[in-house]
C-alpha cells in the first residue's frame, strides 16, 4: 500500500466511526424521553461539535476525499454510505448478477407506528436495483420506479433485499428487486420494478463531468 493509500484507508475508518455514532445519535434522539433540560443542554454539546467539523467543508461539486467515485466507493451515500447519519446502512453484495441486501432499520425510519416509512422501502429499493444494474455492465439512472407495498416493513428487524436485471433494451435497462424479512425470504413485503437509463456520452459529461476529471 501507498502512503496516499493507507491514508485513505485511516480516513474511511474515521468516517465510518463518526457514522456509528452519528447514527447511534440520532436513534437516541429519536426515541428519547430525558427531561426537556437535558435535551436543551445536549442541542448546544452537539452544535459545538457541529462547528468543529464545518471549520473544513468541501463544496457541492467536490467528492470527498474518502470516495472513488469509478471504484464504487460512496462514503456517505444515504443508502449504503458508513459514513452517512441518514443510512441504516444497506449493506449489499452482488453474486452471478442477483444483488443481495441486508439491514435492519432503526426508530428514525418509522412511518406508521413500528413500521418503516414507505418512502424509506423505495430508496432501499431504488439502491439495490442500481446495483443489479451496474452489475449487469448497463449503468443508468433511474428514470421510473414502481413500488408495491404488500404489508408493513418492521423495524429493529432484519431485513433481506434482493434485485436483479429483466430487461436490457438498448439504453433501458428494467430490474426488479424485493424487501423481505430475513427470517421469512420467501413472503415479500415490498416489490419494485425499475427502468434505468443508459445515459450518452453527451449527457454524462454534462452531469458528471467535472466530478470523473477530478476523481483521483
Ligand atoms: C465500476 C463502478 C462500480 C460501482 C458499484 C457501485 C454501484 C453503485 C450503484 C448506484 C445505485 C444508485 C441507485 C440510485 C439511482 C438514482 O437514484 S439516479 C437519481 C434519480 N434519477 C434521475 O435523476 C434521472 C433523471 N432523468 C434524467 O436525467 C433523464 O431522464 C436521463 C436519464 C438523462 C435520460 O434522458 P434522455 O436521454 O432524454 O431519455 P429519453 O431519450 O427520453 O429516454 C431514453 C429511453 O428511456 C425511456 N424512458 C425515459 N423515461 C422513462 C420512464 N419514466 N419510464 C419508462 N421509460 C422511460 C424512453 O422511452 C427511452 O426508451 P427507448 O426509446 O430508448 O427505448
Amino acid at each position: 500500500m501507498t502512503a496516499d493509500e493507507t491514508g485513505r484507508a485511516h480516513r474511511r475508518e474515521a468516517i465510518t466511526e463518526l457514522g456509528d455514532a452519528l447514527r447511534t445519535l440520532v436513534e437516541h434522539a429519536t426515541t428519547t424521553e430525558v427531561p426537556t433540560g437535558d435535551l436543551l443542554r445536549a442541542a448546544a454539546e452537539i452544535r459545538e461539535v457541529t462547528a468543529r467539523l464545518g471549520d473544513r467543508v468541501r463544496d457541492r461539486s467536490t467528492l470527498s476525499s474518502a470516495d472513488d467515485l469509478l471504484g464504487g466507493v460512496r462514503m456517505f451515500n444515504p443508502v449504503t454510505g458508513a459514513g452517512s447519519a441518514l443510512a441504516p446502512p444497506l449493506q449489499i453484495e452482488v453474486v452471478a448478477g442477483v444483488a443481495t441486501g441486508r439491514c435492519t432499520l432503526g426508530r428514525a425510519f418509522e412511518g406508521p407506528p413500528t413500521f418503516a416509512h414507505g418512502g424509506v422501502s423505495a430508496m432501499l429499493l431504488d439502491q439495490i436495483l442500481g446495483h443489479a444494474v451496474v452489475a449487469s455492465g448497463n449503468p443508468g439512472m433511474t428514470v421510473r420506479l414502481d413500488t408495491t407495498y404488500r404489508a408493513p416493513v418492521p423495524l429493529l428487524t432484519p431485513l433481506l433485499l434482493t434485485a436483479q436485471v429483466q430487461d436490457v433494451a438498448g439504453r433501458r435497462v428494467t430490474a426488479t428487486g424485493t424487501i423481505a424479512t430475513e427470517a421469512d425470504p420467501g413472503t415479500p413485503l415490498v416489490t419494485a420494478t425499475g427502468t434505468f437509463v443508459g445515459l450518452r456520452a453527451e449527457q454524462t459529461h454534462r452531469l458528471f463531468g467535472k466530478l470523473l476529471r477530478a476523481d483521483p
